[in-house]
């Protein structure tokens, strides 16, 4: 079974305080976000593998570590998963951004797909997923299944927050995934809203509604 880790340091549940609140504006939105972000991939970068260097110090040569093995993917959901990207991308300049348009019907609350493009060498790359809600979970487990439809099979996820009904939705449908999230809430709402949630992120990403 897939790990589901909560990143909750303290600074991340602060923005998040923030992020939840109604009266935030788009803007603020928008850098906290961006800032939870570059938080996260602190941790969904936790394990990637090291190798040794030597390196020459102004003192002494001496081995140290590099990033090593293999590459990064940033995979956004569209359109809430775009005010993620640039937050990552801080710390792994490098990272190709592949991307993945969804909307979900507001009435079945199925995912529709409506536009995907890969870098050409996805398959070789860690790809992670982002999006920052995982609701039913039918966008993500879309989303995944996409990806592994073209051939890749190193994948996590990472959404900001999640319902319980969204992670073992994900874990039943791809137990191979690892999915991080800034905080689990309670449950979703008739509509298929997270509670206590933080509304529609795409609306309040990009000031539409
Ligand atoms: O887990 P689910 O039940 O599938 O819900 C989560 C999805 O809903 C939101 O996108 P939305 O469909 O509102 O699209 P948008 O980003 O274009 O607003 C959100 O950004 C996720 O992609
Ligand atoms: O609470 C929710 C659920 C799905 N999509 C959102 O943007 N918010
Ligand atoms: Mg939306």
């Amino acid at each position: 079974m897939s790990k589901l880790v909560i990143c909750d340091h303290p600074l991340i549940q602060h923005k998040l305080t923030f992020i939840r609140n109604k009266d935030t504006n788009t803007k603020d939105f928008r850098e906290l976000v961006d800032e939870v972000a570059t938080l996260m991939a602190y941790e969904i970068t936790r394990d990637i593998p090291l190798e040794t260097i030597t390196v020459q110090t102004p003192v002494a040569e001496t081995p140290s570590k590099v990033v090593s093995g293999r590459m990064l993917g940033l995979v956004p959901i569209l359109r809430a998963g775009l005010g993620m990207v640039e937050g990552i991308l801080k710390l792994i300049p490098a990272a190709k951004v592949g991307h993945i348009g969804l909307f979900r019907d507001h009435e079945t609350l199925q995912p529709t797909e409506y536009y995907i493009n890969l870098p050409t060498d996805a398959p070789n790359r860690l790809l992670v997923v982002v999006d920052p809600m995982l609701a039913t979970g039918g966008s993500a487990i879309a989303a995944i299944t996409a990806l592994k439809k073209r051939d890749c099979e190193h994948i996590k996820l990472m959404c900001l927050i999640a319902a319980p009904e969204g992670v073992k939705a994900v874990q039943e449908a791809h137990p191979d995934i690892d999915i991080y999230i800034a905080a689990l809430d309670e449950c979703l709402n008739e509509k298929g809203y997270i509670v206590p949630g933080l509304g529609d992120a795409g609306d309040r990403m990009f000031g539409t509604n």
